[in-house]
């Protein structure tokens, strides 16, 4: 867990938020300069080895600007037509940009259900590991054109978190039109000092920042604030900074003082995704191992594979929790199945290699992934 500045060169996996309130210069359209500058920023990064997913707003904005509308309408169905027409427009200017640096990029629109619901969960996390592992820069945004106002996210910071959640990322780097967190809102306050770093979930950092963003961004400091306590509970520095603050990306992921870091707090230790493993009370489905994935699992922390399955029990789908007991049928451990009851019947005992022959398509070489299982407490 990273809870110091020096220890943000360590980070790996990053997640990077660009909000509104910086994507339009003149509070309208998208700032193209801007944009390019941020990709050479994000190019450097995976350059030097690190794995960026960048969640951008905008859409709305550029949308305006293409329909030749005024300002941003209030009726719901106007704002998704103007996000959809947007979108087009941001990831093409994202694509653009990134490819003078020689990488692709990748629209991935996500809604809150993608990450609420087990099954899509895990196959939003497939897709953007799969996508980090090709050396594609994801692109996220929530998806404006399909969500509806009880569903909706809303605001990029939050969206910005789950993809952190999501993807158990080492940091998550919200730029914004301010240096950081102040100890009230600065906009307001001009005398407001800038906070450097904190443990995220401070009482006094929500008291703060203020109730709403600016005119075009969504969420203001609250939402950052929450996003960063998100972040922290699955083991996650968040650095708010100011986005046009030159080489930002760099200084921050250097270790500079720039920004506010809020860190995890010392008792955060276990990813958010194996706490929400661990508090489902559903199990779907058990299925027996053999002597050697039970002690790969134990000892190892390793994934289990279809290869030490020796029987399945109940019905259960992609997606759902599944018991994993041994030989004496004690319980070793609990996770998220890759494959449905029927696919593991079919599976067990098998080397992955046949997982295509065997069920029709080549799926996860896992039946559980090490990420979605949580080891039993041995009463030892
Ligand atoms: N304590 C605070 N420190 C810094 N900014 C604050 C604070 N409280 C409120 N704000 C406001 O939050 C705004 C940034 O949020 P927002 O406009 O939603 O930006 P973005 O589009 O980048 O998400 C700032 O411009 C500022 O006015
Ligand atoms: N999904 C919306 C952006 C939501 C939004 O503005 O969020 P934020 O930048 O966090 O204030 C869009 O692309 O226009």
């Amino acid at each position: 867990m990273i809870t110091t500045r020096e220890q943000l060169k360590t980070a790996r996996r990053w997640v990077v938020k660009i909000g509104s309130a910086l994507l339009t210069a003149d509070g309208r359209g998208l700032d193209t300069q801007r944009l390019e500058n941020w990709a050479g920023q994000i190019a450097a990064l995976h350059a030097a080895g690190a794995q960026v997913v960048l969640v951008s707003s905008g859409a709305v904005a550029e949308g305006l600007v293409r329909l030749g509308w005024p300002g941003r309408p209030t009726a719901l169905n106007e704002l998704q037509a103007a996000a959809s027409v947007g979108q087009a427009g941001l990831v093409e200017a994202y694509n653009r940009c990134f490819k003078t640096h020689g990488l692709q990029t990748a629209q991935v629109l996500l809604t809150h259900d993608d990450v609420s619901n087990r099954g899509r969960y895990l196959n939003a996390r497939g897709t953007l590991l799969t996508l980090l592992e090709m050396d594609v820069i994801p692109i996220v945004n929530e998806n404006d054109a399909v969500v509806t106002d009880e569903i909706r996210v809303g605001d990029n910071d939050t969206v910005a978190a789950l993809a952190v959640n999501l993807l158990d990322a080492d940091g998550l780097i919200i730029l914004t039109d301010q240096a950081g967190v102040y100890d009230a809102d600065p906009r307001t306050h001009p005398d407001a000092t800038l906070i450097d770093i904190r443990e995220a979930t401070d009482a006094a950092l929500l008291a703060a920042a203020g109730e709403r963003g600016g005119a075009l961004g969504r969420g203001g400091m609250r939402t950052k604030v929450i996003a960063a306590r998100q972040a922290a509970d699955s083991g996650a520095t968040t650095v708010i900074a100011d986005g046009l603050l030159p080489d930002v990306l760099a200084r921050v992921v250097g270790g500079e003082p720039v920004g506010t870091m809020l860190i995890p707090d010392r008792n955060a230790r276990r990813a958010a995704r194996k706490n929400w493993i661990a508090g489902q009370r559903r199990v779907r489905g058990r299925v027996h191992l053999d002597a050697g994935a039970v002690r790969v699992l134990r000892d190892a922390g390793r994934s289990l594979l279809p290869i030490g399955i020796t029987a399945v029990e109940g019905d259960f789908r992609r997606g759902d929790l599944v018991a994993c007991l041994s030989d004496a049928g004690e319980e070793i451990a609990q996770g998220l199945a890759n494959y449905d009851a029927r696919e593991a019947r079919l599976l067990a005992g098998q080397s992955s290699e046949r997982i295509a022959e065997l069920i029709g398509y080549a799926g996860e070489p896992e039946f559980i992934h090490r990420n979605n299982l949580v080891v039993s407490r041995t009463l030892a």
